[in-house]
């Protein structure tokens, strides 16, 4: 598997490699000012209201719809529906507002052409990659492989589309070439399918969000604080849906793990799905249950002391960058899907997944959205 092609042709359009590609002394400056940008509390307080904009023009658009298209009694309107073109538009409206400061306008019912070819380029870039990624690029290219031309030009659109808004003066983070949205409308919906197929989960998530919110006389991010179910939520959703399934790490000294010699060097994978699933690290592991992991850390878990059991965004200095906009951004849409509809699901069946770059579902589950 090789980034070689890719970190190459940014290199043509003078596109710079950004923290995913760099490593070393020239990673560390790069990751030091982004950390300021996105990471650190301060830019946390700053970002919040913008996520939580999004999120309730979100909510907005969806009692919309199933007052419009629902069945039942008006103002009771239930919707059955695969959400997750919906999310990932959520998604990338969100990390853009964050990013550039300006609303794409992706929840409009009629987009602006160019944030539609916007959204075509990101799920041009996400489907053309896997492929690519395991594939001989020599070969590729000698076959004159539309796959990569299609990549290539994906990726110069949306840097472009970055760039534009970057040059109109919006300063909230120089072009991170993110992993970004990546995934970010998959576990959303595998969030909403997990609380749609354990209601009394979902009960007691809302009962804590009805009373935070109140409480919090409009500020999002007391809410957040208030009602530490949402945060377990995701992480529950993360560690049953590690939607990046591993994480690597190269040794830079000869190491011992578990009795295996491992020469410095060798590329080490955390392989996230066994590891959210497994009966040594989690008791009852297949049960959706966000109170544990506001448990004091060991208490309800098992194996060592460690505390490495969240890991779906990495840890130390090297875990995502996009980690605190990803956690808020999620926490801000299920607050007020919680507060606005009841979830269900029309079959409660265990989700199929598969996994190409990230881990998806083989069937998008539906979920049927009551407004309360
Ligand atoms: C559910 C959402 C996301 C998940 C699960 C996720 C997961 C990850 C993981 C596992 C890594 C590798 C960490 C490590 O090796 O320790 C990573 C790195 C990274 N992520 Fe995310 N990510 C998400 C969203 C985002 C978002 C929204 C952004 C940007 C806005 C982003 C930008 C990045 C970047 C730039 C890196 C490389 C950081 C570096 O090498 O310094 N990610 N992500």
């Amino acid at each position: 598997m090789t980034l070689q092609p890719w970190a190459t042709h940014r290199e043509t359009r003078q596109h710079g490699k950004g923290v995913f590609l760099k490593n070393g002394e020239e990673w560390r400056a790069d990751r030091l000012l982004l950390n300021k940008e996105v990471m650190m509390s301060e830019a946390v307080r700053r970002f919040i209201p913008l996520l939580d904009e999004v999120a309730q023009d979100f909510c907005h658009m969806m009692q919309t719809k199933v007052e419009r298209e629902g069945r039942g009694e008006r103002g009771k309107r239930s919707l059955t529906i695969n959400p997750s073109p919906d999310l990932f538009r959520f998604a990338l409206e969100a990390s853009c507002h964050v990013l550039y400061g300006e609303r794409i306008g992706l929840f409009s019912s009629s987009p602006s052409l160019e944030s539609q070819k916007f959204i075509w380029a990101v799920e041009r870039m996400l489907a053309t990659t896997p492929p690519l990624l395991y594939l001989p690029h020599r070969l590729l290219l000698h076959l004159g492989a539309p796959l990569w031309t299609q990549h290539a030009s994906a990726w110069d659109h949306i840097f472009t589309h970055a760039e534009e808004r970057i040059q109109r003066g919006y300063q909230r983070l120089s072009h991170s070439q993110s992993r970004g949205p990546e995934g970010g409308g998959r576990y959303k919906g595998f969030a909403l399918f997990e609380l749609g197929r354990n209601p009394e989960v979902q009960q007691r998530v809302r009962q804590q969000v009805r009373e935070s919110w109140a409480q919090a006389g409009g500020d999002p991010q007391k809410a957040l604080q208030e009602a530490p179910l949402l945060k377990g939520t995701i992480r529950e959703t993360l560690r049953l849906y590690p939607v990046g399934t591993t994480v690597q790490r190269y040794p830079v000294k000869d190491i011992v793990l578990q009795n295996y010699h491992i020469p410095a060097g060798t590329m080490v994978q955390a392989c996230l799905y066994p590891l959210g699933r497994s009966a040594e690290v989690f008791e009852d592991p297949l049960r959706f249950d966000p109170g544990r992991w506001g448990k004091s850390r060991e208490e309800g878990q098992r194996g060592g002391g460690t505390g490495f059991r969240s890991l779906a965004f990495g840890f130390g200095a090297r875990q995502c960058v996009g980690r605190r906009i990803a956690e808020n951004e999620m926490q801000l849409l299920l607050m007020h899907i919680l507060l606005g509809f009841h979830l269900s699901v029309p079959s409660s069946e265990d989700i199929k997944t598969m996994c190409t770059l990230i881990l998806m579902p083989e069937t998008p589950p539906k979920i049927t959205f009551t407004k309360l």
